[in-house]
Formats: C-alpha cells, structure tokens, sequence
C-alpha cells in the first residue's frame, strides 16, 4: 500500500508562512479528513503534498523523496481534484472523465480497452453516467464536482487527494462522494479529503487532522479530535455533539462570545 508522510513541513506564500512545521505519516486503506478554518492552510498542504508548490521540510512518498520523483510518477500515485475548479473546454463530460487516464498514456498512444474501463467505472462510482454526453461547460456545479470526481477516481491510483469534495453538492450527493471516498479507502486507497462538514468528517473519516493558522493542532480518530475545547479554539463555535442510531453527530451551533468578537 501507498506511503505519504511530511516532515516539517512549511511553506510560505506572498512571504507569510501558511504551513507550518507539519509532520504526519499516513498509508493506504483510510480516509483522512483535514479540517479547520479558511485560510488555515489546508489546500496549500495538500498542493504541497502534490509537489505543485515550493515547500521546506521533507515529503516522501512510497519512502522516495517527492522532489526525486517525476511529475508523471506523482501524477499516476496521487490522484488529485483540486478545490472550486472551473472548466474551459467544451469538452463531452465522457472525454473530461478521461483525461484522468492521461498519467498512464505514453506520449500519442490511444486510450486502450483497460482505461476505458477504468473511466466507466469511475463514472458509475460518481453517478455522471447519465451526463456521458453533455458538454462539460453545460452542466450545473454540482453535477460539475461529481465529474471532477469522476476524472480523479479515472487515474485508479493508490492515493486520492480531494479538496472540498462536497462542495455545491445535494445531501444525498455528498452522502454518496463520503461513500465513495469510504468505499476507495475499503480498497486499500489512501484517501486524503479536506472537509468542512465536520458532522460527516466525525462520521466517516479514520483519522483528522486539524489545521488552524498553518499549524497542526490536533492529529487522531475523529472522537478525540473533534471535541467542544477544540471547535472552541479553533473555529471559535459552540458544538452540539451527539449520537443518532450510533452515528456521531456534531453540529455547530453558535459562535463562541468568549472569542470577543
Ligand atoms: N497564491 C497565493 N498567494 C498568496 N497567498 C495565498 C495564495 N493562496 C493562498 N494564500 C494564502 O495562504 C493562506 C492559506 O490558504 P489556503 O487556501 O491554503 O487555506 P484553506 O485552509 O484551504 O482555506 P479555505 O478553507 O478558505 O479554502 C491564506 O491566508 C491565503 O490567503
């Protein structure tokens, strides 16, 4: 199974320090959800972990420094769907599925029977096999993150890295990616998933890793993370936490007046 591990690892951007001094080894077969507040830093994390921006400290991947692996070997490890991405081409929602194939492809070589039956899976995984045929410019934001989920679930690689998965999605649409995320990590996938909905990150995450102003503040099972001290210090909000037919539930409720503002 896939290895990724950081070590004090920061990074800086426009000469400010948004990572700070993170460290964490993780491996295939769960699902990590990183949490905490906008701007904590969380998708800079995660592009660092990609290799796409510049970054102090050490990320090894599979035991190989990131920095000695070529872009198309981190591209075939580490499937990636950035977060709110917008789209360009008018592409059919099936070809934009396939471009996750695209790490495998030798330079000018076709698509092969094995990746076309990696997209249909991948499809039928994020329910966009009815939007086959749409133009991908053409269809509704929701309906857009599926198929963006739909792309990185094409590249069939041994770690997935989703920033805001859930984002624009329906209740049952984001019951359905936590399923599906819950479902490739089954598979022995190491999936990496920056959430903001902490009642489904308690649910179906493993593990969380919570983020607040760059620095890692929290590391473990969702029920020692996720407690009311945290959710104070961090979010500066007042949780109800609790259990329905043995699921956990967190909903945050007020802002905290002790946070003064
Ligand atoms: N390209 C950039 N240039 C300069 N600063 C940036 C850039 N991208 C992000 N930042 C800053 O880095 C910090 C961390 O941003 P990041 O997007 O990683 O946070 P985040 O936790 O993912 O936030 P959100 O929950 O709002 O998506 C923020 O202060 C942000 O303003």
């Amino acid at each position: 199974m896939v290895a990724l591990s950081a070590d004090r690892l920061s990074v800086r951007r426009a000469r400010r320090v948004v990572v700070d001094d993170v460290s964490f080894a993780a491996e295939g077969g769960a699902l990590i959800g990183i949490v905490g507040p906008n701007g904590a830093g969380k998708s800079t994390l995660v592009q660092a972990l990609l290799g796409l921006v510049p970054a102090t400290g050490a990320i090894l991947l599979d035991g190989v420094p990131l920095a000695e692996r070529s872009r198309r070997e981190i591209a075939q490890t580490v499937a990636y769907l950035p977060q709110g991405q917008s789209l360009h081409w008018p592409l059919s929602v099936e070809r934009l599925v396939a471009l996750g194939r695209l790490p495998h492809l030798a330079p000018l070589s076709r698509i092969s029977r094995d990746d076309h039956a990696a997209i249909a899976r991948a499809m039928v995984a994020a329910d966009v096999t009815t939007l086959a045929a749409r133009v991908a410019t053409e269809i509704s934001g929701g309906e857009r993150a599926r198929v963006l989920l739909a792309r990185a679930l094409a590249v069939e690689a041994p770690a997935l890295i989703v920033d805001e998965p859930l984002a624009s999605l329906d209740p049952a649409h984001q019951i359905a990616v936590m399923d599906i995320l819950r479902a490739q990590a089954a598979r022995g996938v190491l999936v990496i998933a920056v959430l903001h909905d902490l009642g489904l990150a308690a649910r179906y995450c493993d593990r969380i890793l919570v983020l607040d102003a760059g620095r890692l503040v929290a590391d473990g099972a969702p029920s020692a993370v996720l407690t009311p001290a945290r959710l104070r210090e961090t979010y500066g909000v007042r949780a109800w936490f609790g259990s329905i037919e043995g699921v956990p539930v967190v909903v945050p409720l007020t802002r905290d007046s002790a946070q003064g503002d």
